[in-house]
């Protein structure tokens, strides 16, 4: 594989799942390696095409699966796991094979989704919600029910991972609490070694809670779907709300289920916006970076 010269032209699409967006690059046919640089050019919304993740979509590795799926953050960085971005994938596989399932491969694992009756929207099955201090990770040895760490009205958070980290934290308003400035400092709190998603919670009933996300790598994006999946685990952990509940973010509705395997099941639509080219070159000279 090659990197891509700053002077290619790469096809992309724009997808998202209840506003979460990200620019989809098909890899499956034509390998690319992007560098880091790369990947935060193309996310950057003033400069770049803008995004809140880059997904790029490469040859399964595994023989059940029908394709593997990369995410990079808007930072660069790599995350493992992206509820959101399974959906459209797995709703593109559906419709380039006709079949009403589809079988997506991450750095985390093979995750099942079904096209859902009425064909609006996906479930995906997220896999296993797990909950040991060295799972999520975090830096020391602790009770993942109850952080020892508290910003502001952010204390006594919720640890679990979805093959991402994320720290849960209820309060009474949503909308009173300050994530611009709490959300990065508790994302790259010593406590996370991984650094972490950070949810906020308000518990509406035993089958309805509201939550926003300061994302890792991102910032602010209108939904989360691994951080929707971790929140349901952790109101069930402290029995706030049933095995099934809604999870409404700023950008939707999911249906989250704990089933009793473990495994977390989150159910929603998707959408695909549009086509177009990507210029490198007109990108890195904006940037200022030599690709
Ligand atoms: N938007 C995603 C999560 C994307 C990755 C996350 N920022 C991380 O670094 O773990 C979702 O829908 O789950």
């Amino acid at each position: 594989m090659a990197t891509v010269s700053a002077g290619a032209k790469l096809p992309f699409s724009k997808m998202h799942g209840l506003g979460n967006d990200f620019v989809v690059l098909d890899a499956r046919k034509h390998p690319l390696v992007l560098c880091e640089h790369q990947f935060r050019a193309i996310a950057d919304r003033r400069r770049g095409i803008g995004c809140d993740q880059v997904i790029v979509l490469e040859s399964a590795r595994h023989p059940d699966a029908d394709l593997f799926m990369r995410i990079r953050n808007p930072d660069g960085s790599e995350a493992s796991a992206c509820g959101n971005a399974t959906r459209c994938i797995a709703a593109r596989v559906m419709g380039e094979t006709g079949r009403a399932h589809a079988v997506i491969e991450t750095v985390a694992g093979l995750l099942m989704a079904e096209r859902e009756p009425g064909g609006e929207e996906i479930s995906v099955d997220m896999g296993e919600a797990r909950l040991d201090s060295s799972d999520i990770p975090l830096a020391e040895a602790c009770n993942t029910l109850h952080l020892p760490i508290a910003l502001g009205p952010l204390q006594d958070g919720v640890a679990v991972s979805m093959g991402n980290p994320h720290a849960v934290f209820f309060v009474p308003d949503v909308m009173t609490i300050d994530l611009p400035s709490l959300g990065p400092q508790l994302e790259h709190h010593s406590l996370f070694p991984a650094r972490a998603n950070i949810e906020v919670v308000q518990v509406i009933d035993r089958r309805r809670l509201r939550m926003r996300v300061w994302e890792r790598g991102a910032g602010i994006t209108q939904a989360c779907g691994s951080g929707a999946c971790a929140v349901l685990v952790a109101a069930v952990r402290r029995n706030l709300t049933d095995r099934t509940a809604d999870v409404v973010l700023d950008g939707g509705r999911l249906i989250i289920d704990w089933l009793d395997n473990g495994h977390v099941r989150m159910t929603g639509a998707w959408a695909q916006s549009f086509s177009g080219e990507i210029d490198l070159a007109r990108l890195s000279d904006r940037e200022g970076d030599h690709v």
